[in-house]
Formats: C-alpha cells, sequence, structure tokens
C-alpha cells in the first residue's frame, strides 16, 4: 500500500514538473551543442591554420627518416653481409649530397675532377641530388670509375640492373620506346634498332643520303660567313636525322621537320614545367605533331607502297617489323633523341680538337685529299663503302674525340636486386653510375689523358684497348644490352661531316671557347669561326 502511495505521488509530482524538467534539459543540451559546436570549429580553424606545419613536419620527418635510414645503411648492411661492405668513398652533405662539386666539375672541361677532388679513384660512394619534376631525384649513389665494374653493370642490364629515367623524360620520349623499355620489350627494341641499322643497311641506305644531305649542308655555307659551329653541327645532324628517320629528302620538307625536331630535343634537357613558354611544354607539342607526320605517313605507305614514304628507317620498319602504330612512332622519336645530340656535338668537338692540333688536321686533310685522287673520285662524285673503309686515321681521330669529349660521360642505372660484387654490397634500388668519362681520362690507362693525340690509337699495344664494342677501357658507346644501335651510323655520319667540311672550308677562331657538360655536353661560345671557302669545292650535287 505504501509503495503504491509512493509511486502516485512519484507519477502525480513528475507529471507536474515534467514540463519545467524537460525545458531544462532542453536548456542544458543546447548549451552543450553549442559548446561542442564552438569547440568543433575551433579545432577546426586550429587545423586550418596548422596544416602548412604539419605538412611540412611530416616531410621532415620523412627526410630525416630517409638520412638516418640511409647513414645506417653501412652498418645494416655490414652486419648481414659478414665481409660484404659497401663500395669506399664519401656520401657528401645532408640535403644537397655532393650536388655542388658534382655541379662544379660537370660545368668544367673536366668532369672527373668530380671524383679526383672526393675519393678514392676505384668504387666512389657520392650522393647526388637534383632537382626535377620529381622534386629532389637522388641520382647517383655509386659512381664507379672502375672498367672492370663498370662493365659488369653494363653487362648485367636488365638482370641485375637497369637503366631509369624520371617520368618527365618517359614522358616526352614515350614509353613504348627503347630507351625507356625494360626487360623483353627492351630485348626486341634493341634488336630492331641493331637491325635497322647494320652495316649492309648503311652501305645500301645510307651512305648516299647521309652525302647528299651534307651537301646541302655546306652549299648553304658561304665565303667569309661568321657561324656558330654549334649550331651549324645541330642542324646537320638533325636534318641527317629527319631524312634516314622518316625517309625525308626535299629540302623544304626537311627543314620543317627539323624546326619540329630541334623544338624536341630541346626539351628533353629542360626543366619540365608543362605551361606555354616552357621548353619542355614546346617539345610536347612538338612531339604531338611529330607523331601526327609520322602517322600520316604510315597512312600513306598503307594505301599507296613502300616507295610512297621513300628510303628512311619508318619504312623499312613498316615493311619489315609488325609494331602497333603508336610503338612506331615512339620508336622512331626514340631513335631521333639517341642520335642527334649526341652526333652533333661528336662532329663538333671532332672540329674543335683538330683546330687546336695543326698537325693532325694536316694529316686528316692529306688522307682525304688523297684518297680522292687515289681513287680517281671526280668532283661531285660520293664516296663509297670501299672509300669510307679506307680512311684510318680519319678513324682514329673520331676514337680520340670520343675519349676526350665523350658526349655520354657516365650512364644511369638502379640495382634490381641486392648484388654482391667482390667483396662489395650494393643495396637493391640504389643508383649506379658507370663514369665512362673517368676511364676515358684516367692516367693510369691513357698516356698524358688530356691531350688530343690520335696518334696513339695507332700504337699496336692499343689495339685491343680501342675495340669500342667490347673494350672496358673504351666505352663511348656503352656496353652489354644497351649497346648504342647507332654506333656504326654515328661514325660514318662524323667520317663524311669531316671530309666535306674539311675540304671545303679553312676557318679563323673568332672567339676563344671551352668544353662544359653541363646541361649537356657543349662548347660555351658555340665554337664561333669565319669560313673560308677553298676554290676546288667538289660538293656540287651530281
Ligand atoms: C657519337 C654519337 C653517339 C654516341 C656517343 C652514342 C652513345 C650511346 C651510349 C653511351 C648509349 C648507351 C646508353 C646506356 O647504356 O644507357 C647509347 C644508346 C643508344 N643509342 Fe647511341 N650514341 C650515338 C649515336 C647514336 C645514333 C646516331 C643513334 C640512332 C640513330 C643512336 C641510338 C641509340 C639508341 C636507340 C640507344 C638506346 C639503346 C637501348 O637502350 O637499348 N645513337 N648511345
Amino acid at each position: 500500500m505504501f509503495t503504491s502511495n509512493i509511486n502516485a505521488i512519484y507519477a502525480a509530482f513528475s507529471l507536474l514538473t515534467f514540463p519545467t524538467t524537460s525545458s531544462l534539459v532542453a536548456i542544458l543540451l543546447t548549451e552543450r551543442e553549442r559548446e561542442r559546436r564552438l569547440r568543433k570549429k575551433k579545432m577546426t580553424d586550429n587545423i586550418r591554420r596548422a596544416w602548412p606545419y604539419i605538412i611540412s613536419s611530416l616531410l621532415l620527418i620523412v627526410f630525416l627518416a630517409k638520412l638516418i635510414h640511409n647513414h645506417n645503411n653501412k652498418k645494416k648492411y655490414c652486419a648481414r653481409r659478414g665481409n660484404s661492405k659497401l663500395p669506399p668513398g664519401r656520401r657528401g652533405w645532408p640535403i644537397v649530397g655532393d650536388s655542388i662539386s658534382w655541379y662544379n666539375a660537370v660545368a668544367s672541361s673536366h668532369p672527373p675532377a668530380f671524383v679526383e677532388q672526393q675519393v678514392e679513384r676505384y668504387h666512389s660512394y657520392v650522393f647526388i641530388y637534383t632537382l626535377s619534376s620529381e622534386i629532389f631525384v637522388q641520382y647517383g649513389e655509386f659512381v664507379s670509375v672502375d672498367p672492370a665494374f663498370n662493365r659488369f653493370v653494363m653487362q648485367n642490364e636488365g638482370k641485375l640492373f637497369q637503366s631509369s629515367y624520371p617520368k618527365s623524360f618517359r614522358d616526352l620520349v614515350g614509353k613504348n620506346g627503347v630507351i625507356t623499355a625494360q626487360g623483353d620489350q627492351q630485348r626486341k627494341l634493341h634488336s630492331i634498332a641493331s637491325n635497322m641499322m647494320r652495316v649492309d643497311k648503311l652501305k645500301f641506305h645510307f651512305l648516299q643520303d647521309i652525302q647528299i644531305v651534307m651537301k646541302q649542308i655546306i652549299n648553304n655555307l658561304h665565303h667569309n660567313q661568321v657561324v656558330l659551329l654549334q649550331d651549324v653541327c645541330r642542324k646537320a645532324a638533325i636534318k641527317l636525322m629527319v631524312n634516314q628517320l622518316l625517309g625525308i629528302s626535299s629540302e623544304s620538307e626537311v627543314n620543317g621537320m627539323a624546326q619540329l625536331f630541334s623544338d624536341f630535343a630541346d626539351g628533353c634537357l629542360s626543366v619540365p614545367i608543362k605551361l606555354p613558354g616552357f621548353a619542355y611544354h614546346k617539345a610536347m607539342k612538338a612531339r604531338d605533331s611529330i607523331i601526327s607526320t609520322i602517322n600520316t605517313k604510315i597512312e600513306i605507305h598503307r594505301q599507296k607502297s613502300s616507295l610512297a614514304i621513300g628510303n628512311g628507317v619508318l619504312g623499312r620498319l613498316l615493311d619489315e617489323e609488325s609494331l602497333p602504330d603508336d610503338a612506331v612512332a615512339d620508336f622512331i622519336i626514340n631513335l631521333l633523341f639517341a642520335g642527334n645530340e649526341t652526333t652533333a656535338k661528336t662532329m663538333l668537338f671532332a672540329v674543335y680538337f683538330l683546330t687546336r692540333c695543326p698537325r693532325a688536321m694536316k694529316q686528316l686533310l692529306d688522307e682525304q685529299q688523297s684518297l680522292r685522287s687515289e681513287r680517281g673520285i671526280i668532283d661531285g662524285e660520293m664516296f663509297n663503302w670501299q672509300d669510307y673503309k679506307a680512311m684510318p686515321f680519319t678513324q682514329c681521330v673520331i676514337d680520340e674525340t670520343l675519349r676526350l669529349g665523350g658526349i655520354a660521360i657516365w650512364l644511369m642505372r638502379e640495382a634490381k636486386e641486392e648484388v654482391v660484387y667482390q667483396d662489395y654490397l650494393i643495396p637493391k634500388g640504389s643508383f649506379v653510375v658507370p663514369f665512362l668519362s673517368a676511364v676515358h681520362l684516367n692516367e693510369n690507362l691513357y698516356e698524358d689523358p688530356l691531350s688530343f693525340n690520335p696518334w696513339r690509337w695507332m700504337i699496336p699495344e692499343n689495339q685491343e684497348k680501342r675495340n669500342w664494342r667490347s673494350s672496358p677501357y673504351f666505352a663511348p658507346f656503352g656496353g652489354g644490352g644497351r649497346f648504342c644501335p647507332g654506333a656504326e651510323l654515328a661514325r660514318l655520319q662524323i667520317a663524311l661531316f669531316l671530309h666535306y667540311f674539311l675540304t671545303t672550308f679553312r676557318w679563323r677562331q673568332v672567339k676563344e671557347d671551352h668544353m662544359s657538360f653541363f646541361p649537356s655536353a657543349r662548347l660555351v661560345n658555340g665554337f664561333q669561326i669565319q669560313l673560308t671557302k677553298l676554290s676546288n669545292d667538289h660538293t656540287n650535287i651530281n
């Protein structure tokens, strides 16, 4: 009874007080909600204000972790691998690594100064960072000046090592091309490229065409004209490429394509900013135009006949191989990139070295002139393959130019897995750099290495060393699975350029000059010369 009364009183009280209690609860809840919302807003504002600090702190943490990780590598790997240790050398400064001394050496005429100043002569262990589209790319961890190790790296392409390029570069030259391809695809494309530029193809397809283009180039230069030979060689190499890759020979069409190719080549060495006005953007546009020209040529070829697109690599590629159209375009663009600057700069450096060495110049000229007279080649007539093969001193000049002014100063590789070489261990993912020019200029391998001495290649003891296909001491065209498929073609072009230029002109150097290898191989003042045309000009086309 008592309990039921209590319950009744409680019920009555509850009924009476409910509106008051519920409004109190409501007020309290609204207040709490307001506070919660305020707190939330304050927090959001704080986060908004703090996010740049949070991101930079995170980046700093990641960077420091990477730094500590790198600096601990040595201990870690030594402990794990018993006797194996990292190759000797220094690591440079935090963040910038050895970039500054690398820049100083490469911008000078003597890139090997980089390793000579820093570390022991053989395996070097250095960090190099450079600014590119991927922000900081660490692109040289193990810089090697050891010929045997360099050869080991080149021979193991695709197995222990693979070449590595930034994304911006891959986007420009195309992902289906031989340079950026890896594994089976690279092997397939490499063998197609080697096949396209085999010696018998050079004899029958390239030899005459190169001479026609060369004569056009020489005919466009005048008596007393002041030229930058660097530009002349660049245009010459581009015209040769357009002619040989696309089979274009009409001068106006060659000039139009040459401009596109020139824009494209400039972009390959530029900071990758995809905004109008920047070289990279222009190069991307040029790439699109080149691809559409190639596609038009492919269409013409399909509709008409092989002859419709002339004698170039493209026509032969369509006739002999079965590649998809986008792979054909990338294939051609890759050859263009690989063959253009390299050949142009070797032509330029050969003339530069010869200008500084009158004895070599005279001997080369004697060889070229007597070849014409002995073989009874009259003016306007072109060289045949036997004539080309009868230029031993010219070949020595080309080899010496490649040794002293090698365009590919080093190669870039990445370790696909942990590599043990002799007592050394190279961690997976490291960047390995065979430093070719440091080997070519090594005083233990070459007597007086900094002097231009083409006669060194005539000495019988040097013949094995001279074999640029297999020698560990002389590898201007690389080696192994990525050996330059255009090496023979390049040598032919350079020899014929020297022939036509030297037998048509004398010159006077107008401005002092020197080599630099940054951002790519060049003469800093472009090699300004004034030409004197000889009277016995034989460049008229028959
Ligand atoms: C003097 C002129 C030249 C020099 C010094 C030169 C040097 C080289 C070197 C060192 C490599 C190896 C790169 C590496 O291992 O990462 C290479 C690769 C290559 N070169 Fe040349 N080159 C020259 C001319 C040419 C020409 C005229 C062409 C073709 C038209 C050409 C086409 C190629 C191609 C396609 C590759 C890439 C091969 C691959 O990755 O499988 N090169 N060149």
